[in-house]
């Protein structure tokens, strides 16, 4: 069962699942990514996804950023419906709406900070806005780094390029992939509290998957996901209570799986009690005969 999330006011919604099934491959070896998700995402706000590895964190982004196709369900963003796009229609939606930032920050080497920043306007052939590019720039403390190509960049300051350019053409949604996950903590503290103040600040709206309590503390809300599911959600997280719902989710978790290896092991036992039967039986009947 999916535990229903809280419903916002539809104006607040800048993204929204329902229905939401993702399944890899067929038959006996079909993997359901994702089992049936109903989810508002609201606007100006930063939501964490939290959850056991494989749960679907990342497949739930994946749909949510039409970077990957839905099974079934319709997922909306800014008011259009992501899963139903042509390839052409998504490829333009991700350019020039979806802002995103990998835990690899692929960033171009060959490109200054600056260029890599200026590159989604580039390829959309849009025009700067100076004063945005500025605020952005500023925000993320990158001002006396711009000329500097990646591999002169620190880790976290890569990254905080990475989330200037997510951000550079005001998109509808940054999504944020386990942004912190290859930073130091105090890199990471520095690449939170610069979405934390794109949220605060200029209005975005921000999507992120994380394994890291203190991550998700920055976040308005966290959801937590298990089996393709969303299982349970916390608004105003601290890291304590964060990790408080991780473990019981763990708890849970660990617990169905038990009970699932139970049934199995007693499914089994039926099988070998009535197998043994059917072979007393039959030589019960040899005997008689
Ligand atoms: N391309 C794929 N082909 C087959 N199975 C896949 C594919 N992508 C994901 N899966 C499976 O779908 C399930 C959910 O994967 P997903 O990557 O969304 O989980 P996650 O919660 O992000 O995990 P992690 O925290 O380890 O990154 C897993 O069982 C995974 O093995």
């Amino acid at each position: 069962m999916n535990t229903p999330t809280s419903t916002p006011d539809p104006a607040a919604v800048i993204a929204s699942a329902r229905g939401l099934v993702k399944t890899y491959g067929r038959g006996d070896t079909a993997v359901h990514a994702l089992a049936g998700i109903d989810v508002d995402f609201e606007r100006g706000q930063l939501t964490a996804t939290m959850g056991p590895s494989g749960s679907g964190k990342s497949t739930l982004m994946h749909c949510m950023a039409g970077l990957d196709r839905p099974t079934a369900g319709t997922v909306m963003v800014d008011g259009e419906t992501v899963s139903s796009m042509s390839e052409r229609a998504l490829t333009k939606l991700r350019r020039d709406r979806l802002g995103f930032v990998f835990q690899a920050f692929n960033l171009v080497p060959t490109l200054t900070a600056l260029e890599n920043i200026l590159l989604p306007l580039d390829i959309a052939r849009r025009s700067v806005d100076k004063d945005h590019l500025d605020a952005v720039v500023r925000a993320v403390g990158l001002q006396d780094r711009l000329s500097h190509k990646p591999a002169e960049l620190s880790g976290g300051q890569q990254q905080r390029v990475a989330c200037a350019r997510a951000l550079v053409t005001r998109p509808a949604v940054v999504f944020a992939d386990e942004p912190t996950g290859n930073l130091d903590s105090t890199s990471a503290r520095d690449v939170l509290g610069f979405l934390r103040r794109s949220v605060d600040e200029l209005g975005q709206s921000v999507v992120m998957v994380t394994h890291d309590p203190t991550a998700a503390s920055y976040a308005d809300r966290v959801l937590f996901l298990a089996d393709g599911r969303i299982v349970d959600e916390l608004r105003a997280p601290t890291p304590e209570t964060v990790l408080e719902r991780l473990g019981a989710l763990t708890r849970r978790v660990e617990a169905d799986a038990d009970e699932t290896r139970a049934d199995e092991t007693r499914a089994d036992e039926t099988r070998a009690d009535e197998t043994g039967a059917d072979v007393a039986g039959a030589a019960a009947s040899v005997q008689v005969r």
